[in-house]
């Protein structure tokens, strides 16, 4: 991948690549794309420069991008420095208060601001928000529900469900130049700060904005089947299959939820895609190009 953008391109087929890219960029202007950025995609630095390079091209071409970020294995590591160990249920991490300590550090501080700063390197205005600025997620504490059986439930700790969305903010500042790049900490009514899982932000952030797209960067091809095959377009009955026969665990459940979710309630094209590919979100947005898998409402 690497050596590719150092291939010598004749200069006529860079001019038309990127004349391509015009009926995407009418088809999008104005349009709102929620991206989420998964914590397992913002490892690599050069990957890192070209995600917001991307995202401040989207952004002048007329598009408006919404940042929701993770950072699962950032917090993970913080944690190991102060001597605890991550515990994750279907995908949640079991969060004490302890632990919601040093997420907030880790997200609304360290990655919020390495990215901000790294797309505004780019000449993007992005402004870095989460949960409590502007009343933006109201959260009450999850009830997890088990997977395979619904009349069991765990106690993840301080772990947020989503109770509304006031996205006041985040359209006051896309409808002007600006970029906004979303930590995943609601605000309970009981003043307390709640650790949300990124995928379940960006599914809701997607259907509340009435998104376009909603992409989501990870760490693999897109969903594999049994044999590790990708799988290009998913169904709500061919997720169900998946949930039941184990094909699916960790942090792929709350992905494959929220991407369904909000394929259901109204955002029109849902992707989960592979992030350690350069430009992937460019391939995404501005080529026919079929990246990853598609997930469909029904
Ligand atoms: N069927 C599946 N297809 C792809 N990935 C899966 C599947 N089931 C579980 N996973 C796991 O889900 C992970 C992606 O979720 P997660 O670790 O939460 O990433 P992110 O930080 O991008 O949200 C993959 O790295 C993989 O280990
Ligand atoms: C409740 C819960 O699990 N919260 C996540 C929030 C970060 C996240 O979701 O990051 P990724 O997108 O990189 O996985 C966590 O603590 O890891």
């Amino acid at each position: 991948m690497s050596n590719l953008s150092n291939a010598y391109v004749p200069p006529q087929l860079k001019a038309e690549i990127l004349s391509d890219a015009l009926p995407y960029i009418q088809k999008f202007h104005g349009k709102t794309i929620v991206v989420k950025y998964g914590g397992n995609a913002m490892t690599d630095e050069k990957l890192q420069r070209a995600f917001a390079r991307d995202v401040v091209l989207l952004k002048l071409v007329g598009m408006n991008p919404v940042i929701v970020h993770g950072g699962g294995p950032q917090i993970g590591k913080a944690l190991k420095k102060v001597g605890k160990e991550s515990e994750f249920i279907q995908g949640m991490r079991v969060t004490d208060a302890e632990t919601m300590e040093v997420v907030e550090w880790v997200l609304c501080g360290q990655v919020q601001g390495d990215l901000v700063t790294l797309i505004n390197s780019f000449g993007g205005q992005a402004v870095g928000l989460n949960g409590k600025d502007g009343c933006l997620i109201k959260a009450k504490r999850l009830r997890l529900r088990d997977y395979q059986n619904p009349d069991k439930f765990y106690d993840v700790g301080q772990v947020g469900e989503i109770e509304s969305i006031n996205p006041a903010v985040v359209k006051a500042l896309q409808d002007d130049a600006f970029i906004p790049v979303i930590s995943p900490v609601g605000l309970g009514e009981d003043e307390l700060a709640y650790n949300i899982n990124a995928d379940v932000v960006a599914g809701k952030m997607a259907e509340v904005l009435k998104a376009e797209k909603l992409v989501m960067l990870t760490n693999t091809p897109g969903v594999l089947d049994k044999e590790g095959n990708l799988i290009t377009g998913l169904t709500s009955k061919e997720i169900d299959a998946l949930f039941e026969d184990g094909t699916i665990s960790g942090g792929m459940y709350p992905k494959i939820s929220s991407a369904l979710e909000a394929a259901k309630n109204g955002v029109k094209a849902v992707h989960i895609i592979d992030g350690r590919v350069d430009h992937c979100l460019l391939l995404e947005i501005l080529t026919p190009e079929g990246v990853g898998t598609m997930i469909k409402s029904e």
